[in-house]
């Protein structure tokens, strides 16, 4: 797989979820307990196979549902498929669920370490690139502040700052462009595609803005009920999806 960065071989997820509906906390104790929960199994996915080159810029649409999500944190590791495998090579950066390991009491400083420490990297390495990450988020005037007093927009961009501050080989987009303010999105789409062009960075790209995916993305794979529909370049996969989805 020299060209290959990502490849994702017959990878099929299953959610169990409970096919009663339990209209209390109390009930489902009590159910769960005595072992009463019935639960059906449902695929999220199904047998997904593609691989993503070196460099490539490569989209995945579909509707609501459609698997997208559950796919992102497959290859990420966040999530075991329940069968199947995907090979990576070489750093990731997944902007999935930004700030998901932020702690509202702390200040932003100290969840620039606690999130960077999430993210593997050593606490040597945050100390030398605090004032980067700092000085890309905008938030000096803030960034002693408990981030519970923070507006989403601007936990999203602390989180964006905190993921690409290193050079990754994957980089991994999840909806983020869609969070923050016009100023920032502009901010953030620039630093992507300079990691693109500058840095070779393979990017896995997920949005429901259909025109940032063509803007950004050479190749496409849509999903559809969990199952690749079609994989192509991203303008053909583009127009067949908005004309039969
Ligand atoms: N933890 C979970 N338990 C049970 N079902 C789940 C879980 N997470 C996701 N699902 C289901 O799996 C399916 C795929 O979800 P996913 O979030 O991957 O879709 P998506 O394509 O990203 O959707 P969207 O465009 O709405 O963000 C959905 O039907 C969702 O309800």
């Amino acid at each position: 797989m020299s060209d290959i960065a990502i490849q994702v071989s017959n990878v099929t997820m299953k959610y169990r979820i409970a096919s009663e509906k339990l209209d209390s906390l109390k009930n489902y104790f009590i159910k769960k307990i005595r072992k009463e929960i019935q639960y059906e199994e449902f695929h999220a996915l199904k047998e997904v196979g593609f691989s993503v080159n070196k460099g490539d810029v490569f989209g995945i649409i579909g509707l609501n549902g459609a698997g997208k999500s559950t796919l992102l944190k497959i290859i990420a590791g966040v999530l075991k498929p329940t069968q199947g495998k995907v090979v990576t090579k070489g750093a990731i950066a997944p902007l999935i669920e930004l700030g998901a390991g932020f702690n509202g009491e702390l200040s932003g400083v100290e969840n620039i370490y606690l999130n960077g420490l999430l993210m593997g990297y050593s606490k040597k390495f945050v100390k030398d690139k605090l004032e980067e990450i700092i000085s890309f988020s905008e938030l000096d005037k803030f960034i002693h502040t408990p981030l519970k007093n923070y507006s989403s927009g601007m936990k999203a961009r602390l989180g964006f700052s905190i993921a690409t501050v290193i050079q990754p080989e994957i980089l991994i987009v999840d909806e983020v462009l869609s969070v923050g303010d016009f100023k920032f999105k502009e901010k953030s789409e620039k630093k992507i595609k300079s990691m693109i062009e500058d840095e070779g960075t393979t990017v896995l790209f997920v949005s429901h803005s259909l025109s940032q995916v063509e803007r950004i993305c050479k190749n496409a794979l849509w999903l559809e009920h969990g199952c690749v529909k079609k994989i192509g370049k991203v303008e053909e996969i583009i127009s067949e999806f908005k004309n039969n989805a």
